[in-house]
C-alpha cells in the first residue's frame, strides 16, 4: 500500500503529480491563508509523512500523528522543528538547501539598496504629491558601492551575498562566522573578523545564520551600541535572533542609520508593531525565497526527500542534527 502524504501548503501541479506516483496525498485547499497549528493536529491523521511548509513540528503535533515517520520541510531554515521530539520518535526530517540562496541573497541586496537609498520612503514620498516640495538633501541616501559590508554567519547563503556585494558593488566584505572558511576568504577575497570587529567596523551589517539556542538575541543593545551611527543593519535570517526591543529602541533613537528585515520576534508582524511606523526601516513579510521559480524548486527538492524517506532510501538532505 502506498504511504498516505498530508501536504500542508498548495505546491504547483508538477509537484503533485510527483508525489501521486508514489503516495496517497491529502493537500491543505484553503489558498487564501496557511494552515493553523491546531488544523494541521485535525488533518494530518495517520499520514507517515508531512510536507510542511514553515508548520511548528512540535510533540503536540506529533502525538496527534501516531504513523508519521517523515516530515519534509520546504525551507532550509527547521529551528520551527523540535529535533529531540521527533529523535525520540525516529522521525525523519529533511530540509532545503542551496536551491534557494541566490534568490535569498538577491532580497538582501535589495533590502540594502532600499535602506540605503530610502527607496520605500521616496516611494511613500513620490506617491503621496510630496515630490511637488522638492527633494531636499534630508532626503539623500548613502551609497552601497565601495561600502564596507559585515556579514554574521558566513554560510551558504552569506557566501552569495559576498559575492554579489564584492563583485558587483566593489564592496570591501568583512564576515563572522562559528568556524573560519580559509577557502571562502582565499575565493571570495573576503576578510574573518571578530564580531565586535565586524560590528565597529561594517557599514552594512548583514545577519545570515540560522536560529539556535547560540543565536538567540546574539544582536543586541550591547552589538547596536557598537555599530557605526552611519551603519545599515539588515536582518533576513530569522527573528529571534535579534533583541526586537533593542532594535526598535536603536532605530527610534537614530543611534544607527537604518534597517532592512525580512523577519521578526513575531511573524506575522503585528500592525502595532513600532518598526512599522519609523521612516529609517524597510520591512518585507519573510519572503527571501518568495519567487515562483525558487518555491516550486523548494516544493520539488523537499517532495524527492519525503519520497526517499518513505521509500528506505537517504533523503538527499537529512537534517543534519538528525543524522545517524
Ligand atoms: N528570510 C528568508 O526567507 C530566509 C531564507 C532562507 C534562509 N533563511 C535563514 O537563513 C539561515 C541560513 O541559511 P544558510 O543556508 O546560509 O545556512 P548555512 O548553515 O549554510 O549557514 C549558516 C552559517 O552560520 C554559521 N553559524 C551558525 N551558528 C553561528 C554562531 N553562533 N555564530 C556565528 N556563526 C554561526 C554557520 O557556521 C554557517 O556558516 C537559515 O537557517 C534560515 O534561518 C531565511
Ligand atoms: O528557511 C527558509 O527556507 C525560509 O525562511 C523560508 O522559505
Amino acid at each position: 500500500m502506498r504511504p498516505k502524504v498530508y501536504i500542508s501548503s498548495k505546491v504547483s501541479d508538477e509537484v503533485k503529480a510527483y508525489l501521486d506516483q508514489y503516495c496517497e496525498c491529502e493537500m491543505w485547499q484553503n489558498p487564501e491563508r496557511a494552515i493553523t497549528g491546531q488544523e494541521l493536529a485535525e488533518q494530518i491523521g495517520d499520514a507517515e509523512g508531512l510536507i510542511a511548509a514553515g508548520n511548528a513540528i512540535s510533540e503536540r503535533l506529533l502525538s496527534a500523528a501516531p504513523k508519521l515517520r517523515a516530515v519534509s520541510n520546504i525551507s532550509v531554515g527547521y529551528n520551527h522543528n523540535d529535533l529531540d521530539a521527533m529523535k525520540k520518535r525516529g522521525i525523519i526530517g529533511t530540509h532545503t538547501p542551496y536551491v534557494l540562496d541566490d534568490t535569498v541573497a538577491d532580497l538582501t541586496l535589495a533590502l540594502m539598496l532600499a535602506a540605503a537609498r530610502r527607496v520605500t520612503e521616496l516611494h511613500n514620498l513620490v506617491r503621496g504629491g510630496g515630490w511637488q516640495r522638492g527633494v531636499g538633501e534630508q532626503l539623500f541616501g548613502l551609497d552601497v558601492h565601495h561600502a564596507k559590508l559585515g556579514i554574521i554567519g558566513m554560510g551558504r547563503i552569506g557566501e552569495k551575498i559576498a559575492k554579489r556585494a564584492k563583485f558587483g558593488f566593489d564592496m570591501e566584505v568583512s564576515y563572522y562566522n562559528r568556524s573560519r572558511k580559509p577557502d571562502t576568504e582565499e575565493r571570495l577575497g573576503v576578510n574573518y573578523l571578530p564580531l565586535n570587529d565586524v560590528l565597529e567596523q561594517s557599514d552594512f551589517i548583514v545577519l545570515m545564520t540560522p536560529l539556535t539556542a547560540e543565536t538567540k538575541h546574539m544582536i543586541g543593545e550591547e552589538q547596536f551600541n557598537r555599530m557605526k551611527r552611519s551603519a545599515i543593519f539588515i536582518n533576513v535570517s530569522r527573528g529571534e535572533t535579534v533583541d526586537e526591543a533593542a532594535l526598535i529602541e536603536t532605530l527610534r533613537s537614530k543611534r544607527i542609520y537604518a534597517a532592512g528585515l525580512d523577519v521578526y520576534e513575531k511573524e506575522p508582524v503585528s500592525p502595532d508593531n513600532p518598526l512599522l511606523q519609523l521612516d529609517n526601516v524597510v520591512t518585507l513579510p519573510h519572503i527571501g525565497s518568495a519567487t515562483k521559480k525558487t518555491r516550486d524548486d523548494m516544493a520539488m527538492l523537499a517532495a524527492r526527500n519525503l519520497v526517499d524517506a518513505l521509500y528506505g532510501r537517504e533523503p538527499q538532505y537529512v537534517i543534519p542534527e538528525l543524522k545517524n
